[in-house]
């Protein structure tokens, strides 16, 4: 497993390199298995390098790209905190997906209505269904965007959900970041990825980056526990990257 920090002057040429990659590593993986998986997240890199890539996303053929979600906000489908939401109108609006191998997890107003565990137990079994060993798809891809407290997908410091071992998916309820009712992926899920991808920019994120790359305790700073099989890759600007030695 390898791991790489990447450092760019700015947001933008961090996104345009994240993009290129992106479209590199999507197009390997269909040559060797047909189909490529990437776990999209939210957040401002998050759906900004769907943006780039709706600008230009190259030889990717979109129809065999199964598009799963880190995290989502438990709130009505068409509210404009959903994670799902913003990434369809950033890009997959704009791109021949197959609606087929699209799994956004259920909004509050889907067919799980208000239960939040019903609709989080519904996305580990969607999953579980994917997978080869009856967990989870062992993804070509998971994007990470970060909050400053090292949070990547809906995984804050010292919540539950951080410490999940056992299930793949799980419902949090009281989210330190609004809005509070979210689903997300689990830490042994994310790491189930073969290329991990942090999309970091912002002073404000500075001490978390570090806090990672030292080797912190996953409890306190939840990033320092994602990493990929085969890859861990950070891609930071000048700011996020300001406490690296
Ligand atoms: O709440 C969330 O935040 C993170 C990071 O967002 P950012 O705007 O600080 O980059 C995001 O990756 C996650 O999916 C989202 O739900």
């Amino acid at each position: 497993m390898t791991t790489e920090t990447l450092v760019f002057d700015s947001k933008q040429e961090l996104l345009t390199t994240a993009a290129a990659r992106f479209v590199d590593l999507v197009t390997r993986a269909q040559a060797e298995r047909g189909v490529a998986s990437v776990v999209l997240t939210g957040g401002s890199n998050g759906i900004g390098i769907l943006s780039t890539l709706a600008a230009d996303s190259g030889s990717i053929d979109w129809s065999r790209v199964d598009i799963y979600w880190g995290d989502d906000r438990f709130v009505p489908a068409d509210d404009p905190e959903r994670n799902s939401g913003q990434a369809r109108e950033a890009l997959l609006d704009k791109v021949p997906v197959d609606p087929g191998r699209v799994f956004p997890m259920a909004p509050s107003d889907g067919p799980f209505g208000d239960d939040i565990d019903a609709a989080a137990a519904d996305y580990a079994a969607i999953l579980a269904g994917r997978s080869s060993d009856g967990v989870a798809p062992h993804f070509d891809l998971h994007l990470l965007g970060m909050g400053g407290e090292g949070h990547i997908n809906s995984l804050f410091p010292h919540r539950p959900a951080t410490l999940e071992t056992e299930k793949s998916v799980v419902a949090v309820e009281d989210s330190p970041k609004p809005p509070p009712r979210r689903i997300t992926l689990t830490l042994p899920v994310v790491n189930r990825a073969r290329s991990v991808w942090f999309l970091v920019a912002g002073a404000d994120k500075a001490e978390a980056v570090a806090a990672a790359h030292a080797g912190a305790d996953p409890a306190d700073w939840p990033c320092a526990g994602a990493h990929g099989t085969e890859e861990t890759l950070w891609f930071l600007d000048d700011a996020a990257a300001g406490k690296l030695d």
